[in-house]
């Protein structure tokens, strides 16, 4: 009989003072795609975390706290240099863990991982500070002057949904602006945490620079990582109730805080917007990654002239999508990150309909009758008819449905969209450019894209209001959050 044995399974470990190390408690990494265990996963306990830490600290009062903004720079551009070399096997982590077809992880995931940390090592080596030629009641004058510094060791937490993209979001401008990093990504997406682990490295960064802990939130190495009293700042991407928990846990130690949680975002289209180019952009907005982008639009207003052609013509696509394997020609969809939030979202599914919704497409699972029924697979889905008030327009559901909600007046749309506990983020679709300008600042959200979704400039402020988030990252806010900042005046 033959022995054929299966491969053995990866064991993720934890990345510290520039050594991988495992030990303890494991979790299982499971697929979301046919239910397979794929990969086994070191659990981070106390004393870990505080390995980690000291592990950073260390690097700090090291050579890492001795180099200069070029010497990062360039660090950072030898990571990207890194991420390029092993671009495929970073594609291939993404999938495994998430399931997203591998056209995306390609575009997107790892492309960005790659711009994150280009865009901040020119950004940090090109920022100004301050200056200011100040007057003095001598006549003689005094000169007013800013200078950035490290804050010392940030923990990062970030999320499943983009997890080489969310994270290295973080992870560059936190180490372009000198100081050193306690990660700990998603336990449903450490793969490609782990394997930029191995970049960053080959890089040459000074042990404990960056180190990686695996495990899950409260009770685990999330809880123990934002409670160390050597985390100086903590910056996090997930829910908004986990983010107030983070943030009840460092308030006492007053450290910063940077938080880019959920959102109910609307997609708004005016009868004068190009009709098709907003059909195509709120099939984006509303299916990309399945629905699993804190940008995606779950809400969606057209105006009551095209209401009826809009829902037929996104009836018509969304029924269209392919939904199958990662790589997959022309996959549109994969499955959900995993079976718990699949079964949130059925809840959602069945919930509409006892809030009456009518289901104009989708509602339920895939029937594929191969391995992937045993994946976390949804059917991308639309409702119509449900009042504003109910449970589905205003909760966070982060899978691919969308409610669509006729409106009569531009005033209407405006109040509709900003009745939500979140703000993150809205796309308006019209070809009246003063309606755009009229309406864009009136949105209570952080982003407003105007006939486009999700074009990003890495430059520009990113982050929510309300429940969807504190403060701003991108471009100079993320060096301004990862940095100390001192104003010096000097008596001339
Ligand atoms: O594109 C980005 O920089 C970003 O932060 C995306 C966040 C998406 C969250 O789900």
């Amino acid at each position: 009989m033959s022995t054929s044995s299966a491969p053995p399974r990866p064991q993720l470990r934890h990345f510290i003072n520039g050594e991988f190390i495992a030990g303890g408690k494991t979790f299982r990494n499971i697929s979301p795609v046919n239910g397979e265990h794929i990969a086994d996963i070191a659990e981070a306990d106390a004393a870990t975390v505080d390995a980690a830490v000291k592990a950073a600290q260390s690097a700090m009062r090291g050579p890492w706290g001795r180099t200069t903004m070029s010497e990062r720079a360039a660090a950072l551009h030898r990571i990207a240099d890194g991420i390029q070399a092993r671009f495929d096997e970073f594609v291939a982590a993404e999938v495994a863990d998430t399931g997203r077809p591998v056209h995306q992880a390609r575009t997107l995931d790892v492309a960005r991982g790659i711009a994150n940390f280009r865009t901040f090592a020119d950004l940090a080596r090109s920022a100004n500070t301050d200056l200011f030629q100040s007057e003095s009641a001598d006549g003689l004058g005094a000169l007013n002057y800013t200078v950035r510094k490290p804050l010392g060791v940030v923990g990062i937490i970030s999320p499943w949904n983009l997890p080489l993209l969310l994270l290295t979001w973080k992870i560059a401008p936190a180490l372009a602006c000198g100081n050193a990093v306690v990660a700990k990504p998603s336990e449903e997406s450490p793969s490609s945490a782990t394997l930029l682990a191995e970049v960053i490295r080959d890089a040459g960064l000074p042990p404990g620079a960056f180190n990686l802990v695996h495990g899950f939130g409260g009770g685990s190495a999330g809880e123990f990582l934002t409670r160390h009293p050597g985390i100086d700042a903590v910056t996090f991407t997930g829910e908004s109730r986990t983010g107030a928990t983070i943030m009840k846990a460092v308030a006492d130690d007053m450290k910063e805080v940077s938080f880019e949680l959920g959102g109910k975002n609307a997609a708004v289209v005016f009868a004068d917007a190009d009709f098709d180019a907003a059909v195509a952009g709120v099939m984006r907005s509303s299916f990309t990654n399945s629905g699993q982008v804190c940008l995606c639009s779950e809400r969606v207003y057209v105006e009551r002239p095209i209401f009826e052609r809009f829902v037929a013509a996104m009836k018509e696509k969304t029924q269209a999508l392919k939904v199958g394997y990662p790589a997959e020609d022309n996959v549109d969809m994969g499955p959900l990150i995993s079976h718990g939030h699949r079964d949130k979202v059925l809840s959602y599914y069945r919930l509409a309909e006892q809030e009456g919704a009518t289901v104009v497409a989708g509602g339920g699972v895939p029937h594929f009758g191969d391995e992937r029924d045993r994946g976390a697979y949804v059917q991308p889905t639309i409702w119509t008819g449900l009042p504003d008030d109910a449970r589905c327009v205003t909760e966070e559901i982060f899978g691919p449905v969308c409610h669509i909600a006729p409106f009569e007046s531009e005033d209407e749309a405006v109040r509709r969209i900003n009745d939500s506990q979140y703000g993150l983020a809205c796309a308006l679709w019209t070809s009246d450019l003063k309606r755009a300008h009229r309406v864009a600042p009136q949105i209570e959200a952080g982003l407003v894209w105007v006939n486009t979704w999700y074009l990003r400039d890495l430059r520009t402020p990113f982050g929510g209001v309300k429940q969807s988030g504190l403060g701003r990252e991108g471009g100079r806010y993320s060096l301004d959050f990862y940095s100390e900042i001192t104003n010096i005046c000097i008596k001339l």
